[in-house]
C-alpha cells in the first residue's frame, strides 16, 4: 500500500463527511468521494484539487441500493490505492417509533447499518492482508442512550460503535486500526432531515471543530473518539465496569433471583 493512501468517504458531499475530504486533501490523500448529489461532490473536488493538487475521483451512489453498493464495494475490494475508509454516510429520521413507518425504519437501517457492514466487509480482507490501513465509522453518542428515545437511529449507532470494538480487536492485531468516532449534535443538514430546527438548539458544535477532534483521535490511533466529552475517565470507567461485569456471566446455573422459591 502506498505510504500515503486514497481515502473514500461515504456521505462526502456536505456535513462531517466533507470535511473529512477537506482534512484529508490537506495531508496530500487522494481521495474518493461518494454520495448522491453529484453537483456538491464536483464542487468541493474542483476546490480541493485546485488548492491541495491531490487527485479526487467521485462516485455518485445511493448506498441504500443494493446496485450501487456494489461498486463502492468493488471499488474498495479491488483499489489496492485505497488505505482510508470514513464510512460516514448516515441519516436520521423524526417522530417515535410508532409514529416511524416500518419502510422508513427499514431504508434508516440500510444506510446506518448495512451499508457500514458491506464497505467495512469489503476493505477489510485487502487491508489484513496488507497489514496496514485504516476504517472509520461514524457513530453517535445517541448508541450510547436510549434514553434519548431516538430508538431506531440510536440503535444503528450502537451498532456502528460495536462493530468498530469488535473489528479493532480482531483487525488491529493485524496491522488495521479501526475508529468508533461518537459525535453529540453537530451543526449540518441531518437535522433537517429529523425535522428539528438546529437554531433552537444549545450545546451544538461546529462540524470543523468535531472533524478536527476526529482526526487528533485518528492521530493517537484511538479505538473510540467522543469528542465532546469533556473527562475521557468516564468512558473508561463504563468500558472497565462492562469488563468486570463480563466474566460473572458465563455460569452452569441461574442466578438466584431467577431460582423458583422453595
Ligand atoms: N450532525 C450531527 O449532529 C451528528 C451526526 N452524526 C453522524 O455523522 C454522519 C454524517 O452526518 P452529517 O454530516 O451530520 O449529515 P448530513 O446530512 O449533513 O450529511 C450526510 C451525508 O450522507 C450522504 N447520504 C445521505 N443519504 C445517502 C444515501 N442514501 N446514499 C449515499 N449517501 C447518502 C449525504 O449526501 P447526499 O445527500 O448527496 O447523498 C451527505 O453527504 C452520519 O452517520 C450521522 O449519523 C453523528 C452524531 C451527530
Ligand atoms: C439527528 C441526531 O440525533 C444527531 N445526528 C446525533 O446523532 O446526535
Amino acid at each position: 500500500m502506498a505510504a500515503q493512501p486514497s481515502v473514500l468517504i461515504t456521505g462526502a458531499s456536505t456535513g462531517i463527511g466533507a470535511a473529512y475530504a477537506e482534512r484529508f486533501a490537506r495531508r496530500g490523500h487522494d481521495l474518493v468521494l461518494v454520495a448522491r448529489n453529484t453537483a456538491r461532490m464536483e464542487a468541493l473536488a474542483a476546490r480541493l484539487r485546485e488548492e491541495t493538487g491531490v487527485a479526487i475521483d467521485i462516485v455518485t451512489a445511493d448506498l441504500t441500493q443494493p446496485a450501487d453498493l456494489a461498486v463502492v464495494e468493488a471499488r474498495l475490494r479491488g483499489d489496492a490505492r485505497i488505505g482510508i475508509l470514513i464510512n460516514n454516510a448516515g441519516t436520521a429520521i423524526g417522530g417515535s417509533f410508532i409514529e416511524q413507518s416500518t419502510d422508513a425504519v427499514a431504508q434508516l437501517l440500510a444506510l446506518n447499518t448495512t451499508a457500514v457492514l458491506r464497505l467495512a466487509s469489503a476493505i477489510a480482507p485487502r487491508l489484513a492482508q496488507a497489514g496496514a490501513g485504516a476504517i472509520v465509522n461514524i457513530g453517535s453518542v445517541v448508541g450510547l442512550a436510549p434514553e434519548f428515545a431516538m430508538t431506531v437511529y440510536g440503535a444503528t449507532k450502537a451498532f456502528a460503535l460495536f462493530l468498530s470494538q469488535g473489528l479493532s480487536v480482531e483487525l488491529g492485531p493485524k496491522g488495521v486500526y479501526v475508529q468508533a468516532v461518537l459525535p453529540a449534535a453537530t451543526r449540518t443538514q441531518i437535522w433537517e432531515h429529523a425535522g428539528v430546527d438546529v437554531d433552537a438548539m444549545a450545546g451544538v458544535m461546529d462540524v470543523e471543530e468535531l472533524v478536527d477532534a476526529a482526526m487528533v483521535g485518528f492521530d493517537r490511533r484511538e479505538a473510540v473518539t467522543i469528542p465532546p466529552l469533556p473527562d475521557v475517565e468516564q468512558w473508561n470507567a463504563f468500558q472497565a465496569a462492562r469488563q468486570a461485569m463480563l466474566p460473572n456471566t458465563r455460569q452452569e446455573h441461574a442466578a438466584a433471583r431467577y431460582r423458583a422459591a422453595d
